[in-house]
């Protein structure tokens, strides 16, 4: 088993992972984080409105009962209005194949430049819930009901 410095003491689960490329294992920043960060293997600039897919130089075997989502990094976010546009995009557990990332530049004016090993996404890996999805005729009452799409209010925006 292919052990790394920087994986963390304590961990909930292995997963298994390959490295497709000269890429780190994907590491938690800090104590605590939830997202492992991804780094793009190739340089991509995009340009104000433009994505693309985003190598990762990883694939990895989840066990049963798990998923990973591919989030955006917010730093990035912020700064260069980069954002993942599938955003959380999944990863399922019987997914052999490398992790991509769709990346998309929002800003209206400014290009993004990456260059391979930038961290440009994280990976939180997650139990998720298959469920039985049974047919009925009609569902219990809720107090939401069917609500929504801003049904509660505290939107003051116009059209
Ligand atoms: O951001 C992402 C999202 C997905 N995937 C991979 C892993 C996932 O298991 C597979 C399929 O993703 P998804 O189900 O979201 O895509 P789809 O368009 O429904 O494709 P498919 O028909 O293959 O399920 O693509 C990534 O590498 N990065
Ligand atoms: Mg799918």
């Amino acid at each position: 088993m292919p052990t790394d410095d920087k994986q963390p003491e304590h961990a909930d689960v292995d997963v298994l992972i390959t490295l497709l490329d000269d890429v780190p294992v994907p590491a938690y920043s800090h104590p605590g984080d939830a997202g492992a960060d991804l780094v793009t293997t190739v340089d991509v600039r995009l340009a104000p409105g433009e994505r693309a897919l985003v190598p990762t130089g990883v694939s990895i075997a989840l066990p049963d009962g798990y998923a990973a989502f591919v989030h955006p990094r917010s730093g990035l976010a912020t700064r260069h209005g980069l954002t993942v546009v599938n955003a959380p995009g999944t990863v399922d557990a019987g997914y052999r194949g490398e992790i991509k990332v769709t990346l998309l530049n929002t800003d209206a004016h400014e290009a993004v430049e990456l260059h391979r090993g930038d961290r440009i996404a994280q990976l939180v890996v997650q139990k998720v819930e298959r469920a039985r999805f049974l047919v009925a005729e009609r569902l219990p009452g809720s107090h939401r009901g069917s609500g929504g799409f801003g049904s509660s209010g505290g939107w003051s925006a116009t059209t």
